[in-house]
């Protein structure tokens, strides 16, 4: 069992009374697997076809499984097969779902997202809640995933990328700059709070140690900080909610507390009650009736870690509301033709393949060279170094492929050979530190080549060449270790290798049935 502060202790017993002695025996239970269910990808009716694992639901997420035995392809005690790990599972590899602590999919489930709405997910990293707000979404509107740590971010942008959300935003930034360019911009906003982790204690005892260096003063600071900002990026009617992982007082009903102090349009909006929820607990701290409505989930009272949330509203919203609905719905035409007006426009920078042979490499070096010399302008060595090159409009073909891709909101950019997929309103953010945006498309060189990422958006109807894997078939593993794969027909250019019809990467023909694999390298199963 875990070794605890005696501080944390005391604290403890005061929060739970008589309950004490059950939560402590609690860090001696085994800790729950669980997954949600990407129904970005796949709806629940799916799902619930082609699921592998033995699964049991979780009281208060629709999409949201445990799962059990989950120990490897052998038999549990009782005989039956344990079920597949579902790290190991090609679904997995397809984004099908995110493996979560049961709990922790509370936050996200809270806050009433709908396709269309701006989203801000300001402490995202590695993505939990992020891909599960970017799922509601169903491809419209936007969603910024924010984490102040740049190493973080690189895991965030990859679970996204798996989880084919395609409308998001990945920035590594400070929460006051991030208020300084999207000043009352977002309908919702997700704050899950850097904290003192008390609710982890079981899972990763080491989250102790950081306790003990820095504990729920610390903490509490810095969630004033975040939400000070986060008040300011959200639009008046929008909603909030703020969670953590913790169960001190002071780093949730008493930070509450303090931020309904300040701002004091902001209202505690009651929730649906599930089974497994406890209310906040105001009388602690002598605080608001309202922060009943909170909701609390212990260890010794459910089947999950421990969480804290607790959904807000600025100002009034209902007239808000109503006309956002309407100009939604108008809008749906005019970004449909936004979309296709932008394959029209694309433009592709080309090797000009004539030029070759008098514009070598040496030449090109000793043009810099005098250049530099004579003092010239970085425009002026830009265009020098682009001979060579043309720049034309997308061909038929390209835009014909473009035009049938799965997106539906947003526009084609093309930055030299290369295009993306971007969503709307993120043309003027050169001040952020962008992680990630949209989806890579594809590199236009002798061949096209396709991004991993567009894989991961496509079914298999989307694409004219495929090879579909049962998940049970041992090549769809081989494949993600990057073994090239054997077929009976041939197959010459792109081909989207798919698992129960899920893209999961590409593989190259060249006219003979062995095919090169294309998965990204990055990424395969190890
Ligand atoms: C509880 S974790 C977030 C977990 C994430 N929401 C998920 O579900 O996967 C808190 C995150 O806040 C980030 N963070 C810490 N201080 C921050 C700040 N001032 N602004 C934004 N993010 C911050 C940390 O890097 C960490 O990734």
């Amino acid at each position: 069992m875990v070794n605890l502060p005696e501080k944390y202790c005391e604290n403890m017993k005061e929060l739970l009374q008589e309950e004490y002695t059950d939560y402590i025996d609690s860090l001696s239970e085994k800790t729950y697997q669980a997954i949600r269910i990407n129904t970005r990808k796949i709806s629940l009716q799916q799902w619930e076809k082609i699921n592998p694992f033995r699964t049991s639901p979780i009281p208060w997420v629709e999409n949201g499984f445990y799962i059990e035995d989950a120990m490897g392809n052998g038999q549990n005690e009782s005989g039956q097969q344990e079920s597949p790990i579902p790290s190991r599972h090609p679904y997995y590899y397809a984004g099908l779902y995110y493996i979560q602590e049961p709990s922790a999919m509370i936050p996200a489930s809270l806050l009433p997202v709908t396709p269309g709405d701006k989203v801000l997910d300001l402490c995202a990293a590695p993505g939990g809640k992020a891909t599960e707000l970017g799922a509601k979404l169903q491809g419209h509107g936007l969603l910024v995933a924010n984490d102040i740590s740049v190493s973080r971010t690189m895991a965030l942008a990859k679970n996204l990328q798996i989880a084919g959300i395609q409308n998001c935003l990945v920035t590594a930034e400070t929460p006051e700059k991030l208020a300084s360019v999207f000043t009352n911009f977002f309908d919702k906003v997700l704050i899950d709070a850097p904290c003192s982790g008390e609710g982890m204690f079981r899972r990763e005892p080491r989250m102790v140690h950081d306790w003990e260096e820095k504990g729920p003063a610390y903490y509490a600071k810095i969630q004033k900080e975040i939400l000070t900002q986060a008040y300011q990026m959200l639009k008046p009617g929008g909603k909030m909610v703020y969670s953590t992982c913790t169960f001190s007082l002071q780093e949730d009903e008493a930070v509450i507390e303090w931020f309904l102090d300040i701002y004091q349009d902001m209202k505690v909006c009651p929730v649906e009650r599930k089974e497994g929820f406890l209310p906040g607990r105001p009388e602690g701290i002598a605080a608001r009736e309202e922060l009943k409505h909170c909701v609390r989930i212990f260890p010794h009272k459910a089947k999950g870690e421990g969480h804290f949330a607790v959904l807000l509203q600025k100002g009034d919203s209902v007239a808000d509301a109503e006309e956002t609905q309407r100009s939604r719905e108008s809008l749906t035409k005019e970004h449909k033709k936004q979309l296709e007006d932008s394959i029209e426009d694309l433009t592709i920078t080309i090797e000009d393949r004539s030029q070759k042979g008098s514009f070598s490499k040496k030449k090109e070096y000793q043009r810099n060279k005098s250049d530099k010399k004579k003092g010239k302008s970085g425009r002026e060595k830009f265009e020098k170094a682009s001979q060579g090159q043309t720049v034309q409009k997308a061909d038929m073909q390209t835009k014909e492929f473009l035009s049938h891709l799965p997106f539906e909101e947003g526009r084609y950019v093309s930055h030299n050979n290369q295009i993306s997929f971007e969503p709307l309103w993120i043309e003027s953010l050169s001040k952020l530190r962008i992680v990630h945006k949209g989806v890579a498309v594809c590199e236009i060189k002798q061949k096209t080549v396709l991004s991993h990422q567009l894989a991961l958006c496509l079914r298999d109807e989307d694409f004219d060449q495929v090879i579909n894997f049962q998940a049970a078939d041992p090549q769809v593993i081989r494949y993600l270790k990057g073994e090239s794969i054997q077929t009976d027909m041939a197959y010459r250019g792109n081909v989207l290798v798919c698992v129960d019809g899920f893209g999961l990467g590409w593989c190259q023909g060249s006219g003979t049935t062995l095919l090169k694999n294309k998965y990204y390298p990055g990424w395969r199963y190890q």
